[in-house]
């Protein structure tokens, strides 16, 4: 096996007053009640090698409740390497450190990559928008260095002029605020829209062998200067929409000035990457209001076929894949779709309350990890 994850220890984090698994490789299942923790290993480890979580806490609710700090760490092995990477969180501040010696988190980028599903993306498709963006962003700083730092500049800035906005600040100060934003606002765009837009290519054809090829899918990026599109939520499918540098420029300064008034108005910003949309349609119609219930899920799994296939293609390597109780929520099709993929060599955890949502066979050569729940 390639670069694999080989141990695990998480110290305070989440319920887990300490927590350890040891010569992993392949499969492991992790089994245990509700509140057992399933979720919380699943978070640990996505933390470890995605250097994000699928729930967007704040750092100190990932420290166990009544403690200072929490300490993960992982030793990733192949036959040519040995990394030891671990992860101290205190309220506020999360710090990186390879074989010891501490690290920004951009540095650990692309090292050891890996996919998550949860039954939270089940909601993807009909949830919000910033849930969408933050699953786009996810993959995107897994992928590319550059996406985290212009992600985390760009966040710094909005919260800036926001601020500015609050306090009614005269509008040249905001023009020149809109100055210092718009550069990195157009690179987070154009990582954003290129990255959608290779999604939407391999979702098509996952979508296709899951669900039987009857319907023709498209995932695109909506930015917020397309006012009209953004507020009907683009019922219809936008056709063409893509812009190169050049015109993703002229536009989004043009609609920061014709919503200069607005924004003043309203006290925040409205025009830029935290505002845009991520769209799926089905024939041409805007999924969050016209997709059945099989259709959301064979969408959701489509979009993580089509992450994998990106980070490998991408880094060069499969990714761990992390899949927590999702075996529950898909019927025995999906199911297949995804050990499909399971099959394909990558490393993966999966928790479920119930072994008998595996097929024999794959439990047989899979580790099984039972969790207790309580104290542990
Ligand atoms: N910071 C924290 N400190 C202590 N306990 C926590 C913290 N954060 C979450 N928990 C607790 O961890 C427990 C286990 O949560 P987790 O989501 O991992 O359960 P699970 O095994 O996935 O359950 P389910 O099958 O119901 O989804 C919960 O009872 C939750 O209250």
């Amino acid at each position: 096996m390639g670069l694999h994850i080989d141990t695990v220890r998480f110290e305070d984090f989440r319920s887990y007053a300490s927590f350890e698994l040891d010569n992993l490789a392949g499969t492991t299942v992790l089994v245990g009640p509700n509140a057992a923790g399933k979720t919380n290993a699943i978070e640990g480890m996505q933390l470890l090698t995605a250097c994000g979580s699928f729930r967007n806490p704040r750092s100190a609710d990932l420290i166990r409740w009544g403690k200072q700090r929490a300490r993960l760490r992982a030793r990733f092995v192949s036959d040519t390497r040995d990394l030891s990477i671990s992860l101290e969180v205190r309220p506020g501040v999360r710090s990186y450190a390879v074989n010891g010696k501490k690290k920004a988190v951009q540095d650990l980028q692309g090292i050891l990559p890996s996919v998550t599903f949860s039954p939270d993306d089940l909601f993807l498709v009909k949830g919000t928008q910033s849930a969408r963006r933050a699953a786009l962003d996810l993959v995107g700083c897994q992928l590319s260095r550059n996406h985290r730092v212009i992600k985390r500049d760009y966040e710094k800035l909005v919260k800036h002029k926001n601020a500015l906005l609050r306090d009614e600040a005269p509008a040249l100060l905001l023009e020149s605020v809109n100055d210092m934003l718009a550069p990195t606002a157009l690179q987070l765009f154009l990582y954003r829209q290129a990255l959608v837009s290779n999604l939407a290519k391999r979702m098509a054809s996952a979508y296709e062998a899951i669900a039987g090829g009857a319907e023709h899918i498209e995932a695109v990026y909506v930015p917020s200067w397309e006012e009209e599109h953004v507020k009907q939520a683009s019922r219809v499918q936008p056709l063409g929409l893509h812009y190169d540098r050049e015109s993703a420029e002229v536009s989004l300064r043009r609609a920061m000035q014709r919503r200069g008034t607005e924004e003043r108005a309203r006290r925040r910003s409205v025009v830029g990457p935290h505002a845009d949309h991520v769209e799926f349609f089905i024939d041409g119609r805007n999924a969050s209001m016209f997709a059945s219930q099989g259709q959301q899920r064979s969408l959701v799994l489509a979009w993580k076929i089509a992450e994998v296939g990106i980070v490998e293609e991408m880094l060069g390597v499969p990714p761990v894949l992390l899949l927590d109780d999702v075996m529950s929520e898909l019927d025995a099709s999906r199911r297949a779709a995804l050990m499909a993929l399971v099959s394909k060599g990558s490393q993966v955890f999966v928790t479920t309350t119930d072994t008998s949502f595996f097929e024999e066979a794959a439990l047989g050569a899979a580790s099984v990890v039972e969790l207790k729940g309580g104290l542990r």
